[in-house]
């Protein structure tokens, strides 16, 4: 079955209440087949997700702790997303693994976390410029994928996301064959552990600059099934060509 592709825009540590002009933009404006999840911080998700609901874009959160309550100062758990609206969150960013020494061990809890509260997972994988530089790309892709996704990843639970950290944010990008190349490993690796079909399912997202310029060759690779934009999502007059790419 074709894989409908996704355009996921992750605001990170932007967006205040203003922002909703953008959403509302973003919502109107989304009219293709793509799949549209929007990622607002914290405090805009109950908003977002009351101002998306009965439309077709999907709402969903950057982070979640693994237990579902508790002593844990200042993090939210996949059931509080759930019940603020979102469907979706994203875990293993390379911003939460760098700022907070997240390793693949938490990654992997915070995934089972989303399934337990029913959200769709979006795990994140990709290397720095140094492990690209010393030809591990694949490798760490690979530990990565491997350390991080849970047994039992299915296409209706799991989004994963390439993002070299070289290209988050930079306006580099790797070659359409740099991209493909991971992209048809990362599909390999997947069938490899949990089977062909169930692995053809799953949909593998490219992110690291993807602008309106760029978008649809990214899209046109092998195995690549969208974005996981960042700064390109927080405009609409940037996202909703990109949401066009996709669709
Ligand atoms: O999650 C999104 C990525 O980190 C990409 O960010 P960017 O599109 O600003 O490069």
């Amino acid at each position: 079955m074709p894989r409908v592709k996704i355009a996921a825009g992750n605001w990170k540590m932007n967006g205040l209440g203003a922002s909703t002009a953008e959403l509302d933009a973003m919502i109107a404006g989304a009219t293709g087949s793509a799949e549209v999840v929007i990622c607002p911080p914290a405090t805009l998700l109950a908003s977002f997700a009351a101002r998306a609901a009965e439309t077709g874009v999907k709402i969903g959160a950057q982070d979640c702790h693994p237990a579902a309550s508790g002593a844990h100062t200042g993090d939210i758990s996949a059931e509080m997303i759930g019940d603020a609206g979102g469907s979706h969150v994203i875990v293993g960013h390379s911003e939460r693994r760098a700022d907070h020494a997240e390793d693949d061990a938490t990654v992997r809890a915070k995934a089972e976390a989303a399934w337990r509260a029913g959200l769709v997972a979006i795990i994140c994988v990709g290397e720095t410029e140094s492990q690209r530089d010393a030809g591990d790309t694949l490798g760490i892709v690979g530990r990565q994928l491997r350390g991080s996704v849970p047994a039992g990843a299915t296409a209706a639970n799991t989004v994963i996301a390439y993002e070299p950290v070289w290209a988050i944010g930079t306006g580099r990008t790797p070659t359409l064959a740099e991209i493909a190349e991971v992209h048809d490993f990362m599909r390999a690796d997947l069938a490899n552990r949990f089977g062909t079909e169930a692995a053809d399912g799953i949909r593998l997202l490219y992110g690291g600059s993807v602008k309106p310029g760029n978008a649809a060759e990214i899209f046109a690779v092998s195995n690549v099934d969208g974005g996981l934009v960042g700064g390109a999502s927080l405009k609409a007059s940037d996202f909703l060509p990109i949401i066009a790419a996709a669709s």
